[in-house]
């Protein structure tokens, strides 16, 4: 049996998708102001930062309906998907939809695409006016991307990486990789069909303290495999760390960065592009105090010249944002995208060291993870993160080391407190630590694991760094 046969298999919704032909067909009926990759070209061309929040409920009507308030406010939509169906257990997300029924109310928080099918999910895509993205955090995403792309989703999130090491613990990256090798796969099948899919490997990773370029090499390494695979639109990601120098020198590294690594591996004929993600971490309950997060996260995002950024909402501290709340977060957002649209942050030279700070460290990171490959990616990132060269801050992926310990500077950066095996320059191994030294002399206390719980909680408290009281 062919492996796409077995994946149609694990749920009665693949019979919808298989004829591949068939969802080639149906995606040249879509006009192409609803196809992400374009949008996205064209944002990036007229340099401009689209907008986009997450969102999605079990029913489908709900979840149209939830997509029809938030289309108001927003560039790009997305369609968020449940826990369950990220873990390919379709049944619990049946049990899902069929309590959403009996509540009146969205028991899942997400919408079960595979347990809706292509016909259901084509209603959803014809629905709306503006591109949409499915959004999710799947270590085996194949048989989720083959139902999404059938029914006209022109953009999918996530990698080998990135939707294992923040979202599982006991999936192998070898088995991770090697399925989202398939996704890629599909997506560049769709694209020697002449349909142009978007590909957006998830930036933010635990989204907990993540140095840039830990962040970075994980982007640039998803994208590499995707290119590898045909597929020819990319997007690649941050997640806000909330230093404005640091992050407006991250989204420029990041962008340069990906553009060296693709030529360097022969590639020239693909589009990239930026997202930027608002403050990942924990919000302030007072919603004018996340207001305040967002509005920064906007500003930055605007300021940086990222080609989207993805909003939050007044309800992160809480949970699953009501369509309101979730509007509020684009509105907000979009008044300070417009008002900062114009001046673009001014060369400077801290940003320019912190770029090339980062340039190097990705490079000292990538320059291993290709060596342990011998030229294989794929295989390099395996044994990249068998010996810690690749690591994740506060992962809970059994394959991730968890060595390398993250703090915030005096000046709010992010910094290393504890390297791990991570192979890091000794001249910048030491520029870390001085960072940190100079923020434990200011603060009378030593560099600790307990300045790093204070800067996980810092912003819910309405500080950037974890000053002691
Ligand atoms: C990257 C995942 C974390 C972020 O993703 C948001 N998130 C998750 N699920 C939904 C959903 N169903 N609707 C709207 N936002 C959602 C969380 O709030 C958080 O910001």
């Amino acid at each position: 049996m062919s492996e796409r046969h077995g994946v149609l298999e694990t749920w009665p919704t693949g019979k919808d998708v298989t004829h591949f032909e068939d969802g080639v067909k149906y995606q040249q009926t879509i006009p192409e102001n609803k196809n992400f990759a374009r949008a996205l070209r064209i944002a990036d061309e007229q340099g401009i930062t689209l907008s986009q929040p997450r969102a999605g409920v079990a029913l489908l009507d709900e979840h149209i309906a939830l997509l029809k308030v938030l289309e108001q406010e927003c560039d790009l939509l997305p369609t968020t998907i449940d826990a369950y169906t990220r873990l390919n257990r379709y049944e619990d997300a049946a049990v899902g939809i069929q309590k959403s029924l009996e509540a009146g109310t969205s028991k899942l928080n997400g919408l079960p695409v595979v347990n809706h099918g292509v016909a259901a999910c084509r209603h959803l895509t014809e629905s709306l006016q503006k591109p949409l993205q499915v959004r999710h955090g799947t270590p085996d995403a194949r048989l989720l991307a083959e139902i999404s792309l059938a029914s006209g989703f022109t953009s999918y999130e996530g990698g080998g990486i990135s939707y294992n090491i923040p979202y599982a613990k006991r999936v192998t990256l070898e088995k991770s990789l090697r399925d989202w090798q398939y996704c890629d796969r599909l997506i560049g099948l769709y694209e020697e069909h002449g349909i142009r899919i978007n590909r957006e490997p998830f930036g933010p990773l635990t989204g907990t303290l993540i140095p840039p370029f830990m962040s970075h090499a994980v982007a640039i390494i998803e994208g590499l495999l995707a290119l590898e695979q045909g597929v020819r639109s990319i997007t690649v990601g941050y997640g806000q760390v909330g230093s404005l120098t640091q992050d407006v020198a991250a989204v420029k590294a990041l962008r340069e960065l990906s553009h060296d690594y693709f030529h360097q591996q022969g590639y020239d004929d693909y589009e990239l592009s930026t997202v930027f993600h608002q403050w990942m971490g924990g919000f302030p309950e007072d919603e004018a105090k996340a207001f305040s997060v967002i509005a920064w996260g906007a500003a930055v995002a605007g300021m940086a010249g990222a080609t989207k950024v993805i909003t939050k909402s007044p309800h992160e501290a809480f949970g699953i944002p009501t369509a309101a709340a979730n509007a509020q977060g684009l509105k907000a957002s979009r008044q300070m995208l417009n008002m900062v649209r114009d001046q673009p942050f001014p060369a400077c030279r801290a940003v320019d060291l912190e770029v090339e700070l980062i340039k190097r460290e990705v490079r000292a990171v990538l320059d291993r993870v290709f060596a342990l490959g011998n030229g294989d990616i794929a295989r390099g990132t395996v044994l990249a993160f068998e010996a810690g060269v690749l690591d994740i801050p506060f992962a809970p992926a059994a394959c991730n080391a968890g060595k390398m310990t993250p703090v915030r500077d005096n000046a709010g950066a992010i910094r290393i407190l504890e390297p791990g095996a991570v192979p890091l320059p000794d001249d910048i191994l030491a520029m870390h630590h001085d960072f940190v030294a100079a923020r434990a002399s200011v603060e009378r206390r030593p560099a600790s694991f307990q300045m790093v719980v204070d800067d996980i909680n810092a912003v819910s408290h309405s500080k950037l760094i974890g000053r002691p009281e």
